[in-house]
């Protein structure tokens, strides 16, 4: 099988969140089963081009048609930790990829619809022929449509979409300009209910709701998201477009990726361990502790949050989990970047204040080196999140043996089971602890019951963390659930 993801990120060469750790992880997981993986991104100017090997030019003046006109772009290759990555380098007075950031600009939509229509003339031109083209949120929404309305016409009539959805927030809401750029035209077939026209504005297109309608199957990163996204309102409006498809909608939860996420051989923490040899993540906690100047305090236990400080990620009580924390006697170590101003300022506000504070540290950036060592040094990471598709960071956090307290929604349901609580798992198989509510006492009680048991039971906190360590969230299950949907609408 032969497989092209069309993505805005990968890791660790383009990463924003966690999107860019599945691009790659699941591309690795495909190869070592003997598909073929290519992936198709923009060439940002502010990506980390020391996580290429071998950059070189592959393609030269791509034609890509736009606005009746055209955008000429080279096309570089080269290999990110093993995986063939093709680069978008469109030249225009429109820097679409050189502004110093993956998103946040004014024009994201007219950016990512530029990137769709050129991956695919990228495909066509190239004669690759895929047998599945892998896309990813709401950036390559429009590649299904474009594939079906346009190129299907060109010779691109074989290709069978998979969309995976990360975040229903974030959908490409754009008007009819995104249609005459790329060669839709069309502006009343298109702005109907039951194609891109917006559900809720109807002078609104939506990219994402395009890619669910024309895409062979739609899937988001957990099953239990994709029973929330379809019966809440966390799909922020496109529950009844969910509901039209359910025929070809689904959940399938994240792996990690072993060889990245392993405390046996992690490359950035300085002492590797297993759970045969728990000695050595106490010294991981203390060399966490003189890199961030936190105190040297044995009993103690030492909280982490790892994560974008975003709405979505419950950052009220993150905030509040740092003072319970060091009320409950224990230290904390936040590292995060918000892209909101509010936000922002808030958390640096917060940084200021605790400056002195010998038990608590908040790193406010990006800083994937850092991430590895906070994983290993911790005891505990908290994911309150108000949702949350899958989630990464408490899979990571069980793997590196750091007990995770999070809040039971999304993946976070589906793969973090509470200690005290959990009716259908043997006590030996539980793994954390979770709080449903978004107020301060439910996180409370969950922080209370995990520090509880850090310094009343020592030995049975070590239990758990032992528990934790056993599961398996690699790319193992994921990946073969993939390669089945692959399969399928191939031949449906
Ligand atoms: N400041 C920082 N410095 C260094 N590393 C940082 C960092 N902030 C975050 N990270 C890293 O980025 C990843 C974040 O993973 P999440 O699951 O929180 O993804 P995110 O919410 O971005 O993406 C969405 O997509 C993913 C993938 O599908 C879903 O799991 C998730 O629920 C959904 O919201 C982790 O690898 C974490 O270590």
């Amino acid at each position: 099988m032969y497989i092209v993801q069309i993505a805005s990120e990968c890791a660790p060469v383009i990463k924003a969140g966690g999107l860019g750790d599945v691009v790659y992880g699941l591309s690795r997981e495909l190869e070592i089963r003997g598909v073929g993986v290519e992936i198709i991104l923009p060439k940002y100017d502010c990506m980390r081009y020391d996580q290429i090997w071998g950059l070189h030019e592959a393609y030269h003046n791509l034609e890509v048609p736009w606005y009746g006109a055209a955008i000429y772009c080279d096309v570089l290759c080269g290999w990110v930790h093993g995986r063939l990555c093709f680069f978008i380098d469109p030249h225009s007075d429109d820097l679409f990829f050189n502004r110093g950031c993956y998103y946040g600009c004014k024009d994201d939509n007219m950016r990512f619809a530029f990137f769709s229509k050129a991956a695919l003339e990228f495909i066509l031109r190239t004669n690759k022929r895929p047998d599945i083209i892998h896309c990813h949120d709401w950036q390559t929404g429009l590649v299904p449509v474009l594939l079906y309305e346009m190129y299907k016409y060109h010779g691109l009539d074989n290709q069978r979409v998979c969309y995976t959805i990360h975040n229903f927030k974030h959908q490409g809401i754009g008007g009819v300009d995104i249609l005459w750029a790329t060669g839709l035209n069309r502006e009343s077939y298109y702005f109907e209910y039951d194609r891109l026209q917006d559900n809720f504005n109807p002078f609104a297109l939506n990219l994402m709701k395009g890619g669910i309608v024309y895409s062979n199957f739609v899937n988001t990163v957990s099953p239990h998201h994709a029973w929330e996204a379809r019966y809440s309102d966390i799909s922020y409006g496109l529950g009844h477009t969910l509901e039209l498809h359910n025929y070809k909608f689904g959940g399938v939860l994240n792996g990690i990726d072993c060889d990245v996420w392993n405390p046996e051989v992690d490359r950035f923490i300085p002492y590797h361990y297993s759970s045969k040899n728990l000695k050595n993540k106490a010294k991981n906690k203390q060399a966490l502790r003189e890199q961030l100047w936190l105190a040297h305090d044995e009993k103690k236990p030492l909280i982490a949050f790892i994560g974008r400080l975003d709405d979505q990620k419950g950052v009220h009580l993150v905030h509040h989990a740092i003072y319970y924390a060091l009320h409950r006697g224990g230290q904390f170590v936040l590292l995060g970047s918000a892209t909101e101003q509010g936000i922002n300022d808030w958390f640096w506000h917060e940084k200021l204040f605790l400056n002195e504070n010998a038990d608590c540290h908040l790193e406010l950036g990006f800083n994937e080196e850092l991430s590895h060592l906070i994983y290993a040094g911790a005891d505990m990471i908290v994911v309150p999140s108000n949702y949350e598709p899958c989630g990464l960071t408490q899979m990571i956090g069980l793997k590196y043996g750091t007990v995770p307290i999070v809040r039971g929604v999304g993946g976070l349901q589906n793969t973090v089971f509470d200690r005290d609580y959990d009716q259908d798992k043997p006590l030996e198989e539980r793994n954390g602890y979770v709080f449903y509510q978004t107020d301060y006492s439910a996180l409370e009680s969950a922080m209370d019951r995990a520090i509880g048991l850090w310094y009343e039971y020592p030995q049975e906190f070590q239990k758990l963390v032992l528990q934790g360590m056993t599961y398996d969230y690699s790319w193992k299950n994921p990946g073969s659930q993939y390669l089945g949907l692959y399969d399928y609408i191939r031949h449906k």
